[in-house]
């Protein structure tokens, strides 16, 4: 099948091929019910539920795509975005518009150098050899730290860039931290943050398909089911102003009369990692039969 010319009539939604991102990627379109089968080596898939096709692309190379206006929506690091926007000529407003924080794939855009050696200052590498994937971001951290200028060498490699210090490449690096492993293994340590990063769902400036705002919806349902618990609890009702302000719930907890007098049954959302201290707190105000249920989706407001 020439997958090519089935495109027409359908939005496309670029998702990262490999890597960090890929399976809380597919972890979020199955959660909102976007149905492929991906052939084997075949970089777009149909879906089968939905006017959509998936292309599945380099994480850095989505940006471009969306920029373009070629693609319609798409899942990249915030980071991935920010070189793609460092990369345009001055004056000139990025096709790549953020729509939500996905909250996976955090990390951090770090200045490193050897552990060992006498550099502690991003200020010691201007002039000097820094290697990165983040050729744009870094030329304008440099060049903010030169006043303007830039004479420190930015040279692009394509991945693993912490072994460029320890091969005499380069006097400091420009690379992703998350747990920090990678570049405590190199003898590296990171001396400044460039930038931050977290998955971001993006679409493109110029898109006027209606979809993107039923795939949004549907992404924003499952990523707020991921991050919330529902908590229900009884507790007497004069306890329950102070109990509600433990669980306030998204917008205000649910509370239903029971059958004992002078009891209530609430029923509130509650973040996933505050879930045991809301617990331990409700159990000092008196709440009982406190049980906490997993969220399959939502859609609140
Ligand atoms: N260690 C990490 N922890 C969390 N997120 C990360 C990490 N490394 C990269 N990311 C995020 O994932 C995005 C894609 O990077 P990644 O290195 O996974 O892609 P890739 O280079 O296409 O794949 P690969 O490195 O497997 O060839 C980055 O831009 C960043 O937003
Ligand atoms: O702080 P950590 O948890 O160790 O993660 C950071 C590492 O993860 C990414 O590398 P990746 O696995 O993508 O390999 P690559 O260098 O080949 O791209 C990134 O480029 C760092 O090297
Ligand atoms: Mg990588």
């Amino acid at each position: 099948m020439d997958l090519v010319n089935h495109l027409e009539g359908r939005l496309l939604f670029a998702v990262p091929k490999k890597g960090r991102l890929q399976q809380s990627t597919l972890d979020l379109l199955s959660g909102s019910d976007i149905q492929f089968r991906r052939e084997t080596r075949l970089d777009i898939a149909l879906v089968k539920n939905l006017p959509i096709a998936l292309i599945f692309l380099p994480a850095a190379d989505i940006p471009t795509f969306i920029g373009e206006g070629r693609v319609d929506l798409g899942i990249t690091g915030r980071d991935q975005v920010a070189e793609h926007d460092a990369q345009l000529p001055a004056g000139e407003t990025s096709g790549v518009e953020e729509i939500l924080d996905l909250g996976f794939g955090r990390c951090k855009l770090q200045v490193q150098v050897p552990e060992k050696g006498p550099l502690t200052d991003p200020k010691e590498l201007v002039g000097k050899n820094v290697v990165t994937s983040f050729t744009a971001l870094t030329e304008a951290f440099f060049r903010q730290l030169e006043g303007g200028e830039l004479s420190t060498k930015i040279k692009y490699v394509g991945g693993s860039v912490e072994a460029a210090c320890a091969l005499g490449v380069a006097d400091g690096i420009v690379d992703l931290v998350e747990s920090g492993e990678t570049m405590k293994a190199a003898g590296l340590k990171a001396i400044d943050t460039v930038v931050e990063s977290t998955a971001v769902l993006v679409k493109s400036r110029n898109t006027n398909n209606s979809l993107v705002e039923l795939i949004t919806s549907r992404i924003r349902g499952v990523i707020t089911a991921q991050k919330y618990v529902l908590c229900q609890y009884n507790i007497p009702r004069t306890e329950l102003a102070t109990a509600s302000q433990i669980t306030p719930g998204k917008r205000a907890p649910t509370i239903t009369a029971l059958e004992e007098e002078g009891w209530v049954a609430v029923s509130s959302m509650v973040e996933k990692k505050a879930i045991a201290t809301v617990m331990d707190e409700l159990t000092k105000v008196g709440a009982t039969d406190i049980l906490v249920l997993n969220i399959a989706n939502s859609r609140t407001g």
